[in-house]
């Protein structure tokens, strides 16, 4: 996926060019969408109540939030794209019709038998999640939450399932620029975060291989969790001089008990299935030769059930939470935005590139 400026500038000329009105409501997120894009978050006084159409309009560009300009630049490039192609008039646009035609740099995603699968593939690099990646996942997760998909799966190409976060994300920045690049990479992960919290269908991990930081935290805000037994489960913070995310710091000790939490999020203990199932991370470990024909057998029959009552129970058990978990995403991603800018975390992360340290 490219989202650079020359594309979005095409985007903005290709919609004075449409044919057909795109109705309100998609006029409204284009506009949103390119005030986030362009200026940033909205800081504009709201207008009164009687100016109906400023006041439609600020509330399209407040709802995005902190949403990082990259990610609202894709959002327009990829929305105008999708009524550039479609001959539909943009309010009737079949919902995951632009997902298919999306291309992403670091993603697989399909979408077969009622499954939309998003794989992560940087298999060269373990799957590690780098800025792209991040905001790829926000994008892909949105697309199948639209789409006529009754289960969204995520799952890694190649040996792991995903080894973390991108520890080379922050080389090449000099002194004066990290703390910006840090508030810009914390925004983007309070999003990330959230499109999981509020993703409404069941989201399914099937995680192939080990898996590192935020690709084991984030297991606790899915709905199942299906795991080869060469899998593996580490959360080295305290190693990198770091701290929780993915709600971990909520989800883990609520599922486990605290003193297991602590043993994985504060001590690093590295868990294999068996052992992530008996703590109840995991739902259910497959022998590796057999793991993909058992686990996607098990989908394809789960994916037959009635799309509206498996959507609505998912809901029914997880919005409860909801503001719960915003809260802790939010306290998360501050408390590791003063973590990553520690001299144990920048010394882990130097350590790394120069492979002074395997974990
Ligand atoms: C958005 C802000 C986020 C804030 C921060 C949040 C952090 C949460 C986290 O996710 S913390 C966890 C971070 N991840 C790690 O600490 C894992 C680091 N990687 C390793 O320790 C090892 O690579 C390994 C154990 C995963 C695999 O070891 P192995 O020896 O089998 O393979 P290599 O080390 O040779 O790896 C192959 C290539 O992949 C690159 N790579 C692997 N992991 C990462 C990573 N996390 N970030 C960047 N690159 C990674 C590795 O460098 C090799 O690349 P090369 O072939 O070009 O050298």
């Amino acid at each position: 996926m490219r989202s650079s400026q020359e594309e979005f500038e095409n985007a903005v000329n290709r919609v004075k060019l449409l044919k057909k009105d795109p109705g309100n409501e998609v006029k409204l997120k284009l506009y949103a969408l390119y005030k986030q894009a362009t200026e940033g978050p909205c800081n504009m006084p709201k207008p009164g109540v009687f100016d109906f159409i400023n006041k439609a309009k600020w509330d399209a560009w407040n709802a995005l939030g902190s949403m990082p300009k990259e990610t609202a630049r894709q959002s327009y490039v990829d929305l105008v794209s999708s009524l550039s192609s479609s001959s539909m008039s943009s309010s009737q646009v079949k919902p995951g019709a632009d997902r298919k035609q999306q291309e992403y740099e670091n993603l697989v995603v399909t979408s077969e038998d009622g499954i939309t699968k998003i794989m992560l593939n940087r298999p060269t690099k373990k799957n590690a999640i780098n800025t792209q990646m991040y905001q790829e996942i926000i994008l892909a997760l949105k697309a199948a939450s639209k789409d006529n998909s009754v289960l969204t799966v995520l799952t890694g190409n190649g040996d792991y399932y995903c080894s973390g976060n991108d520890l080379t994300d922050f080389s090449g920045i000099t002194a004066g620029e990290i703390e910006e690049k840090v508030k810009n990479n914390l925004d983007m992960l309070r999003v990330f975060v959230n499109s999981f919290i509020d993703f409404p269908k069941p989201l399914i991990a099937v995680v192939n291989g080990p898996a590192v930081g935020i690709a084991v935290t984030i297991l606790g805000l899915c709905d199942a969790v299906y795991a080869s037994d060469r899998a593996t489960f580490h959360t080295p913070f305290s190693h990198l001089g770091l701290s929780p995310e993915g709600c971990s710091s909520y989800t883990f000790p609520k599922i486990m008990g605290p003193a297991k939490a602590i043993e994985m999020l504060v001590f690093g203990k590295k868990l294999t299935a068996e052992e992530a199932c008996a703590r109840g991370l995991v739902t259910e470990v497959f022998p590796d030769n057999t793991f993909q024909k058992q686990v996607w057998a098990r989908l394809k029959a789960y994916s037959e059930f009635p799309a509206n009552s498996i959507r609505i129970s998912k809901q029914v058990i997880r919005n409860m939470e909801k503001e719960k978990l915003y809260a802790v995403n939010a306290e998360e991603c501050s408390v590791l935005q003063e973590r990553l800018l520690s001299n144990e975390c920048i010394n882990a992360a130097v350590n790394f590139l120069s492979r002074k340290a395997k974990l």
